[in-house]
């Protein structure tokens, strides 16, 4: 896992690093509780992202109201609800990409472990190291595999064996097998899922703690898209992913925690998946899961 700090000054400081268990934030959280079950339980999730009193404007236009939540550690996160709710703008301001947009402004705090990456000190390049992240529409470079998947390395300076990053980033992807013997040729000559899982490479060669995915399947036919789900899965034994999809069955499927989100942008609802799906307790939750808008 990564452990630089995110500052200006202390990118390179590798004697000033605080260790994993300084970066991550423990707090209780209620699991799995389901009433009657023989096996109540009642765990102590990490939490590695932590929303508090998120509110995000373009120009006047407020797209995010007060989001406060936690994102579980090394597990699968969904974020779901009906287009324009704000997911991809929460999404985006766990790795200051909104930054990017002129017309956005970002109000409260939002912590990678103990660091407010809003605090000024925060270097966005240095965070995104930390926070990967995978698009909708796969965009590899017009550059070779390799190169797709070394870009990172290159680009942010991270030392080591590349040759080695480069096999096992692939390896992870579930993309290796398949492009082992054509490294240099382009990533572009490859098929639309073969793109998205080198993009995947991509995003987890600089070895992020945070893997964010805006609707990764939705331009996959369904034989990528299992592809896809079933390296999500594999992801999270390693990463935290957080993941916006408009398939309410791909996140029923694929996560552990659901967030959802409805117009206005708002979160109305943030639990475990099964109960999300099975018992949520807002009703207007439950009009949107049982299809009644949306
Ligand atoms: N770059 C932008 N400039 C201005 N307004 C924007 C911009 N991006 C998003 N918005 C507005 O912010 C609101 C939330 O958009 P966002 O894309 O975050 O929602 P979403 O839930 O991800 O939608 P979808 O499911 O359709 O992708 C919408 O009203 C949208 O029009």
């Amino acid at each position: 896992m990564s452990q630089e700090n995110m500052s200006n000054d202390n990118v390179e400081s590798a004697t000033e690093d605080p260790t994993d268990d300084d970066m991550i934030l423990e707090t209780d959280v209620a699991a799995g509780l389901e009433e009657g079950s023989e096996t109540v339980r009642t765990a102590r999730e990490r939490s590695i992202v932590e929303a508090n009193g998120i509110n995000v404007w373009y120009n006047d236009e407020q797209a995010l109201q007060d989001i406060t939540m936690s994102v579980p550690e090394n597990q699968v996160t969904a974020m779901i609800g009906p287009s324009g709710c704000g997911k991809s703008t929460f999404l985006r301001c766990i790795n200051r990409m909104n930054d990017m947009i002129d017309a956005a402004r970002v109000e409260g705090e939002l912590y990678l472990g103990e660091k407010n990456v809003y605090d000024p000190d925060v270097d966005p390049v240095a965070l995104r190291r930390r926070v990967g992240m995978v698009f909708q529409k796969p965009n590899p470079f017009p550059k070779s595999i390799y190169d797709n998947v070394a870009y990172g390395l290159k680009i942010q300076d991270i030392g080591g064996n590349h040759d080695e990053i480069v096999e096992e980033s692939l390896k992870r992807a579930a993309l290796w097998d398949e492009v082992k013997d054509q490294l240099d040729e382009s990533g572009l000559d490859l098929s639309g899922g073969q793109q998205q899982r080198l993009c995947i490479a991509r995003a987890i060669a600089p070895d992020p703690e945070v893997i964010l995915m805006d609707e990764p399947a939705s331009a996959l036919d369904p034989v990528a898209t299992s592809k896809i789900e079933d390296l999500i899965d594999e992801l999270a034994e390693d990463y935290t992913v957080i993941i916006v999809t408009h398939n309410m069955q791909q996140a029923a499927r694929i996560s552990d925690k659901t967030a959802v989100f409805l117009t206005g942008g708002e979160l109305v609802e943030f639990d475990d998946t099964k109960t999300i799906f099975e018992n949520p307790e807002h009703e207007r939750v439950e009009d949107y899961i049982t299809g009644k808008f949306g």
